[in-house]
């Protein structure tokens, strides 16, 4: 089935596709690195092959896990880092679901973003319903990463003097892995004196007397992790001694990316690409599509309401470069489903209309899209 629609995505690509399968892309990566001025055709495959290991060793890569608590904005500023939107963001929490990578190529040098799902305790997974496999899905995530970027609420009064403990677990287990201090969302702030406190709360203080502005990074000095350090005393801490820098962002804005960008392209790796150029999301259309639906409803549906809702992909084909897809959303009642339809469907059609626009942003592309809804305890409509 995938391979089928991979096959009709690229024989329908315009400058816009956003989204190819990456299955097999270590392949794919060794055409598309080619750079500069163009060669004379390679003759024989010894010469291709040179060429290609040629290309490859001007390559470099980085990949971050980007982690933090729910709704911290983790989606929102990788779309925005990397300028496509690959994913679905909701004012609610627990968004994705799982972990996927959204990838930028600039000139020699590919930045891999594994989005991952907000760290969360088992209450957590019990009230809204989540999969078991929610908690763990990061640990995948940095598994693969070179560096951890933990990213924090700033502008949360509530929770912003501490690092939340889920996080914190999650430094100590891989202490072995840099890690830097993401301060997110200063639009809100209508001072930012109060970011230079929170950057030694968070810090422990090992990070001032080094702060720059305008969102340029606080340089650490530690770079190794000391790792004797007393179990007990790591238990009561609500901060990290050994972030080696501090960024002071806004995801929504843009505010402070560009100087994020240049420094994940300092880190970066003399590695082949493992993505072609042209790739910036592992997720497959059809999951996208499936995501972008329940973002939506958790934005348009009150309380813990969408937590409830299974959507599932009824269809999908792309025919003269539009796609064709349509999601049914199972409702537990019938009361529920009255719900999400609203008066004569008008809610249902306010929330397709708004998903259509989120899937024409991601895949650069004209799409046709159906929501239907089921009742498990009655009929189907749309
Ligand atoms: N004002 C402001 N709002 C932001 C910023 N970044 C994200 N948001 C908002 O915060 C909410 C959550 O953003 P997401 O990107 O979905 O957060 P997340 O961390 O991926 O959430 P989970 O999927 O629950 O883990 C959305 O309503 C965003 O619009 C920011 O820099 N400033």
């Amino acid at each position: 089935m995938f391979g089928k629609v991979l096959k009709l995505l690229n024989g329908h690509r315009t400058h816009n596709l956003l989204l190819i399968n990456v299955r097999n892309l270590n392949a794919a990566s060794q055409t598309h690195g080619a750079v500069s001025a163009t060669p004379p055709p390679p003759t024989s495959e010894a010469e291709r092959q040179e060429e290609t290991s040629q290309t490859q060793s001007l390559q470099k890569s980085l990949h971050i896990a980007v982690i933090g608590v729910p709704n911290v904005g983790k989606s929102t500023f990788i779309n925005n880092i990397i300028n496509h939107r690959v994913c679905p963001t909701s004012a609610k929490v627990h968004t994705t679901r799982k972990s996927h990578s959204a990838i930028c190529t600039t000139g020699q040098t590919q930045l891999v973003f594994h989005d991952t799902p907000g760290l969360v305790t088992q209450r957590e997974i019990r009230k809204h319903n989540l999969e078991q496999s929610f908690k763990s899905s990061y640990r995948h995530a940095i598994q693969n990463a070179d560096v951890i970027a933990v990213m924090h609420d700033a502008s949360n009064s509530w929770t912003r003097k501490e690092l939340h403990p889920t996080v914190l677990d999650t430094l100590k287990a891989y202490a072995n892995l840099p890690s830097f201090l993401i301060l997110n969302k200063i639009d809100v702030l209508k001072s930012k004196r109060v970011l230079l406190d929170l950057i030694k709360t968070l810090t422990n203080d090992t990070l001032t007397g080094k702060r720059s502005t305008k969102g340029v990074p606080v340089r650490n000095d530690v770079e190794q992790v000391e790792p004797a350090v007393d179990t007990r005393l790591r238990q009561r801490t609500t901060n990290w001694s050994h972030f080696h820098d501090v960024f002071l962002v806004s995801g929504l804005t843009g505010n402070g990316l560009d100087e994020l960008q240049d420094y994940l392209q300092d880190l970066a790796k003399p590695r082949a690409w493992k993505y072609a150029s042209d790739v910036h999301t592992d997720a497959s259309p059809e999951a996208l599509i499936v995501e972008s639906v329940r973002a939506r409803l958790l934005d348009y549906l009150p309380q813990e309401i969408p937590y409830n809702l299974k959507c599932e992909l009824e269809y999908y084909s792309v025919e003269k470069n539009v796609i064709y897809t349509s999601v049914q959303v199972q409702c537990p009642t019938q009361r529920i489903e009255r719900l999400i339809c609203g008066e004569s469907n008008g809610k249902l059609r306010q929330i397709t209309e708004r998903v259509t626009s989120d899937l024409v942003e991601m895949f650069g592309q004209a799409v046709s899209l159906t929501i239907s809804t089921f009742a498990t305890t009655g009929k189907k409509s749309n």
